[in-house]
């Protein structure tokens, strides 16, 4: 398989999802049975964007934005209703073998395959004949793996007795035991404590830092994006609303920044200088415009007896939540319901 260009190329991807519909009561189901309704949900409208090989980006949106529909496109599940995709140079649904094993979808909210009765073992076993792994590089990459996620514990285990937590470290290896280029990561730390969501993160990190795997992830959870993704892309209705660095979507979406300030002076009164989120005694935490973020610090500190001033960048969360706000009042497209 040959690799020209980008890793990941998606132009004007489209998918459309045909739904029955009916209205609630029995003379509406026997109606429904006469004549069926149907109506159109446009899950992905146009969409088009590149990722580089080794690039680790994230795919952000709101509930229903049309990131797991994307992801299982890309990941050969899903026939788009229209637009071109190249992975690898392949066609994702075409589903080639060669192509099948150079990726991997890994679903937090089902980590692990489709036999819950065998035991971990057999499934790294199972996993190992269907995609041809050599027994070498199978207990080179078990062994690696088993060390960064702690499995040995777990191997002589039935999959159907793994708490969550347990079935995404083991649902992890099991996807990466035949080393894909690609992982397109949907929600992997969804449900997970604090410490197990961290070592997922950490993991990922490690694995495509290693093997330069590119990675396409959804969460909701910031700090899996911002420890694992400096670019980011923002899906909303099916259309992407934004495609670039952190920076600049906090730019973009959080025109404000905090000046948190700490003065000698105890009758200073800082309020004409921006909104008081904070006053702790001498120490204010100030948002104001990203714009005039220099010349406010200027005139607070030729006014005042400064201890102590730092600019801070609204946490991404911040920067999300405005986001979404925004995206609500004014959708990045309207997603037509047609009947
Ligand atoms: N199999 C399906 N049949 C009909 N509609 C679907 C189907 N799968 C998804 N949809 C609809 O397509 C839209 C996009 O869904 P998708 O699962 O891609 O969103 P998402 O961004 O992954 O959302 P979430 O963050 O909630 O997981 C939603 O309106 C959803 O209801």
């Amino acid at each position: 398989m040959t690799s020209p260009g980008p890793t990941v190329a998606v132009d004007e991807l489209c998918m459309t999802y045909r739904v029955p519909v009916r209205n609630p009561g029995l003379v509406a189901a026997a109606r429904s049975l006469v004549r069926r309704q149907y109506r159109d949900v446009h899950a992905v409208q146009d969409i088009s964007f590149k990722v580089a090989a080794g690039e680790v980006v994230g795919f952000l949106g709101r509930n229903g934005a049309g990131k797991t529909t994307t992801l299982k496109i890309l990941a050969g599940i899903l026939h788009p209703t229209s637009g071109r995709v190249r992975v690898l140079g392949d066609v994702p649904w075409r589903r080639h073998t060669q192509y099948l094993r150079a990726i991997a979808l890994i679903r937090g909210s089902q980590p692990i395959g489709d036999a819950p009765e065998l035991t971990v073992m057999d499934s790294f076993r199972y996993q190992q004949v269907l995609y041809d792994v050599a027994e070498a590089d199978f207990r080179q990459n078990l062994a690696e793996l088993s060390a960064l996620l702690d499995l040995d514990v777990l191997l002589r285990r039935q999959v159907r007795a793994l708490s969550l937590g347990e079935r995404m470290r083991a649902g992890l290896a099991l996807a990466l035991i035949y080393r894909p280029k690609i992982l397109f990561l949907d929600e992997p730390t969804i449900g997970l404590d604090l410490s197990a969501a961290k070592a997922v993160r950490t993991f990922v990190a490690e694995y495509s830092a290693q093997t330069g795997a590119t990675v396409l992830l959804t969460s909701h959870s910031m700090a899996d994006v911002e420890s694992l993704c400096p670019r980011l892309i923002l899906v909303d209705n099916g259309a992407i609303a934004f495609d670039g660095g952190r920076d600049e979507l906090s730019s973009v979406f959080a025109p404000t920044k905090l000046i948190r300030v700490a003065v000698t002076e105890d009758d200073a009164d800082l309020a004409s200088y921006g909104d008081v989120l904070q006053r702790d005694g001498n120490q204010w935490l100030l948002r104001v415009d990203r714009e005039v973020v220099p010349t406010t610090t200027a005139r607070i500190l030729s006014r005042f007896t400064v201890a102590d001033l730092a600019v801070e960048e609204p946490s991404l969360e911040n920067v999300m939540d405005q986001a979404y706000q925004r995206l609500r009042q004014s959708p990045a497209a309207s997603r037509s319901i047609t009947r």
